[in-house]
């Protein structure tokens, strides 16, 4: 950590005379705490003062949602006031990660999934919360801030290009994955034996953190010889295995392998051939059941030019193949063998939900039926990622494309073909959908609810946390103005019996540069707390849950 990274962090957001925002900071800040303490005006809110870290490292344009706008300072900890009651028996810490930076000087990333990975915890404990939020200090984060450029081939940055031959000798880098970057700005997982890993889709971008003080303790390397520079960006992790896909871009197919808690080394599974298409398609995640792994082939393939190119194409590394048809295969976790590959209608997601084996009367598994948030095969949801566009909403134009919670039935009988339908009326969340999570004691296990982001409509992103009833069918929605909710998480009740006995975690970003600290109860999908953030942080992706044991 650099002395900037620090010199800013309590300007003004300390926990003295603070008018309710939040009650502690940890040790490290003493000396300004005490500069500070003694200053007899009442704290003015953080939102509408430039703190020094802000001129130098977290650059503000204040016609922004906080959504968007990049995190106001390399780290904070501290401890939140709690509107409502926390429940003693949650104990532990909810990870998310996310990009939350995105402009290095005065160039500004285009999209999204560029911005450097910041790391947020809210900890749990005895009814109590500690938040804090720190940047990874990947090695593409660290490059960039020395440099003060781009240095590394982000999802659709590249570093600019003195010359021509700056430009070869970056695309020679590009095949052993040196130019690649390791930015961890996706998501977090804590693995079988305790580690905590933050992953992104290049394999170089898997990075060991420290749950506590949010420090990065350096690269999880993968010790095996799979090779290959990408894996999918969600791999499914247990307590007992960490299963991920690793699209072969040369002879166009997927990996799937398996690694141990204990070893960084994956075992190969097995290997799907794909059935068409010039590439594999992206692979953002897939869905397991308990005794099979299914393998997506979307037509939204990977592209050989794209990665090459120095300017991002409307669909950046990607292409849209619908030609090349759609296909899900199903491999058998055990063995490897491919037990079914249908062909089944186009689509487009991000995220798979969960899939179960479906069961005759005697026991006999006749399908798998796998959901995932479904963007009605229409690829533009990833041009609306664009910074730009999420920054430019008016609060009128209805403009987030139609989402739905699509339900694959894949037949074992052999049949050609899959089905893929809505697995309830898209109306019952705002026909906005994806972000989703559910109770991991369900796993690959016939399921009956899901967490995610929906819409309140007119709105250019989802705006509500959204509870699914797959069972009845229903949606239960929840809405706060002008927020942007991140990723409904699912924390289970230690002893509970029922799916929903829970709680579910959110952080929320505001318009006026303020957020919070969501918990709603998994049953009721009532807020049971909240607590105010010092300051608000910029949407995040994805998040894990470590228990206090
Ligand atoms: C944040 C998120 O959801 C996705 C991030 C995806 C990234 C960083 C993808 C990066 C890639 C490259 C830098 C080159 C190779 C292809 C690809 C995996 C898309
Ligand atoms: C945030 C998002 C889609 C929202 C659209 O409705 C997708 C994120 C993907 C990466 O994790
Ligand atoms: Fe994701």
């Amino acid at each position: 950590m650099d002395s900037l990274s620090l010199s800013g962090v309590c300007r003004h957001h300390f926990p003295v005379k603070n008018g309710g925002f939040f009650l502690g900071n940890k040790a490290g800040f003493t000396r300004r705490r005490v500069a500070i303490a003694g200053v007899a005006s009442p704290l003015r809110r953080p939102e509408i003062v430039p703190s020094l870290e802000e001129e130098t490292f977290g650059r503000r344009d204040r016609n922004h949602h906080t959504a968007w706008t990049s995190v106001r300072q390399e780290r904070w900890e501290g401890e939140l006031v709690v509107q409502g009651e926390i429940p003693l028996w949650l104990k532990g810490t909810y990870l998310r990660n996310g990009p939350g930076l995105w402009h290095i000087e005065d160039y500004n990333f285009r999209h999204l999934f560029d911005g450097y990975a910041t790391l947020v915890k809210l900890h749990f404990e005895n009814g109590q919360l500690i938040a804090g939020h720190r940047q990874i200090e990947s090695e593409a984060y660290k490059a960039a801030r020395k440099n003060k450029r781009i240095c590394f081939r982000e999802f659709s940055e590249v570093p600019k290009y003195k010359n021509f031959m700056a430009y070869v000798g970056d695309i020679a880098k590009l095949f052993s994955g040196a130019s690649l970057t390791d930015n961890a700005n996706t998501g977090v997982v804590k693995l079988g034996d305790g580690r905590v890993v933050c992953l992104t889709e290049t394999q170089k971008g898997s990075l060991v953190i420290d749950p506590d003080s949010l420090e990065t303790l350096g690269r999880f390397e993968y010790s095996d010889g799979l090779g290959g520079l990408i894996h999918s960006a969600h791999p499914i992790v247990t307590d007992t295995e960490f299963l991920t896909l690793l699209p072969d871009l040369v002879n166009p197919g997927y990996l799937v392998v398996r690694m141990e808690p204990g070893t960084n080394e994956r075992k190969l599974i097995g290997r799907v051939n794909c059935r068409t298409g010039p590439a594999p398609g992206w692979v953002h995640s897939f869905p397991v059941t308990e005794h099979y792994v299914v393998v997506p082939e979307m037509p939204l393939r990977y592209c050989a030019q794209n990665l090459l190119r120095a300017e991002p194409t409307p669909l950046y590394k990607f292409e849209w193949h619908p030609e090349s048809k759609a296909f899900l295969h199903v491999m058998c976790k055990a063995s490897g063998k491919i037990v079914a590959s249908v062909e089944v209608p186009l689509f487009i997601t991000f995220h798979f939900i969960n899939a179960y084996e479906e069961e005759d009367e005697d026991g006999r598994v006749t399908a798998i039926i796998a959901d995932c948030c479904e963007h009605n095969a229409d690829t533009t949801i990833l041009d609306r990622l664009r910074l730009q566009n999420l920054r430019s909403f008016n609060g009128e134009d209805d403009i987030l494309p139609d989402a739905r919670v699509g339900r694959f039935t894949i037949p074992l009988d052999g049949s050609p073909y899959g089905k893929l339908e809505s697995a309830l009326e898209p109306n019952e969340h705002g026909k906005g959908m994806d972000m989703c999570s559910i109770n991991p004691a369900n796993l690959g296990k016939k399921y009956r609810y899901a967490y995610a982001c929906g819409a309140k409509r007119p709105c250019h992103f989802p705006n509500t946390l959204t509870k699914l009833d797959l069972v009845k069918k229903v949606a239960k929605n929840w809405h706060d103005e002008g927020a942007v909710p991140s990723e409904p998480f699912f924390v289970a009740r230690p002893g509970a019996t029922e799916e929903d006995d829970g709680v579910v975690i959110s952080l929320i970003s505001e318009r006026n540069g303020s957020g919070y600290a969501l918990l709603l109860d998994g049953s009721t999908f009532e807020e049971i707390a909240r607590a105010k953030l010092p300051y608000g942080l910029p949407y995040g992706l994805h998040g894990c849950w470590v228990p206090k044991e």
